[in-house]
């Protein structure tokens, strides 16, 4: 059993972690933490989740950075579901105890330090980490997730965007000249747990958000190759994104090339459901790890949807496919 600790574990992402940790054969969900300070320390967790009763009833304990080294003591694997600031600040002390360290953040996810001062707002301290990351699109990074010690789990948006993307970037089937749009709604999970009024019930309404300025815009960008343009809007509804993206192929590109590059990179992905018919759902794919997709042709138009729980394949159920893939354990374990 591999002794897993997960730090920010009361988040909307840390609490699927827990789930998922615990329904895992080879795992061992060895501690649940949150800031030091927190109001939480000291409760049990299914005190905050109840349908987690009798599930993950561990006590949640506070995490105070100089104890790090003593808490990693026989550690093996250590998921932050913490805040940028908060995983830029403690990843590096798990990496120096010779833990694995997954992390749902973005602080390490594009190597470039730049990028965290022009999109995150602080400067980036932890070159070396940032360099031996490996970004961890679990379907496309298998071999490096496997070797990597530091493992940057995407995006929501990113994600879903990727996922749709990236097959036709594979086979040069975007026009070169052209920005693929993408237009995404997500729920209110995605802004997490504390309370903010830009996610407060009364306040939400179905609307864009950080137009031309959203730091998934570079993810997105930096991760395909390809320049894109993608525009947000928050949904009232709590988990999921919807992504609708209208591509402008390369001249010449047939429905049967574009058919192929999508089953090239998903029939053996379980993780990625090429829909027969219909449109994906955000119905279809809540609670689920999956990433569902469809796409139709109209000349040189094509407009790709793609479905995803923000909250599992945009960020807890990715995770896990990245422990899995790092441990050599089934893709699909503790999560179908
Ligand atoms: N929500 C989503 O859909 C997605 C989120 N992400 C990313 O995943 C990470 C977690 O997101 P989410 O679950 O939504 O966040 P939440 O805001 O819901 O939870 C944050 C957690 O971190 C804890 N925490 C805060 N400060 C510290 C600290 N200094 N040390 C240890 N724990 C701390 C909080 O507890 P307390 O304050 O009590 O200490 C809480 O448990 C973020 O980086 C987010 O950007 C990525 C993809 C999707
Ligand atoms: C609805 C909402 O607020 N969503 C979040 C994205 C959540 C996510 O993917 O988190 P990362 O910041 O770790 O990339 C946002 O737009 O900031």
């Amino acid at each position: 059993m591999l002794k897993t600790i997960l730090v920010g574990a009361t988040g909307y992402t840390g609490a699927e972690l827990a789930h998922y940790i615990t329904k895992h054969p080879e795992l061992e969900l060895a501690g649940l933490y949150v800031s030091e300070h927190s109001l939480d320390a000291g409760k049990s967790f299914s005190s905050l989740y109840g349908h987690l009763l009798g599930v993950v009833d561990h006590t949640i304990q506070s995490l105070a950075v100089s104890n790090i080294k003593h808490i990693c003591a026989d550690i093996d694997i250590v998921v932050l579901a913490t805040a940028h600031e908060v995983s830029h600040d403690i990843a590096a002390e798990f990496l120096a105890q010779d833990t694995v360290v997954f992390d749902l953040s973005g602080a390490f996810r594009v190597n470039d330090p730049a990028f965290y001062e022009n999109y995150y707002g602080f400067k980036h301290n932890f070159d070396k980490e940032l360099k031996s990351a490996v970004y961890g699109l679990a379907e496309w990074a298998s071999a490096d997730i496997a070797k990597a010690n530091l493992i940057a789990v995407p995006g929501c948006y990113p994600t879903a965007s990727l996922s749709a993307l990236k097959p036709l970037a594979k086979h040069g089937l975007i026009a070169a000249d052209q920005k693929p749009i993408i237009n995404a709604v997500s729920g209110v999970s995605g802004a997490g747990r504390k309370a903010a009024l830009g996610s407060a019930f009364c306040e939400v309404s179905h609307a864009p958000y950080a137009v031309f300025n959203h730091r998934h815009q570079p993810e997105i960008s930096t991760h395909l190759g390809h320049e894109v343009i993608f525009t947000p809007h928050l949904g009232c509804f709590k988990r999921g994104i919807l992504a609708t993206i209208n591509v402008k192929l390369a001249t010449g590109v047939t429905p049967e090339q574009v058919t192929a590059a999508y089953q090239d990179a998903y029939q053996d992905q379980p993780m990625v459901r090429l829909l027969p018919s219909g449109w994906p759902s955000i119905k279809a794919v809540e609670k689920t790890a999956y990433c569902d997709l469809a796409w139709q042709q109209q000349g040189q138009d094509l407009i790709v949807v793609s479905a995803i729980d923000n909250l599992l394949k945009g960020a807890a159920a990715q995770a896990m496919q990245c422990i899995n893939i790092r441990f050599g354990f089934a893709m699909t374990t503790s999560l179908v």
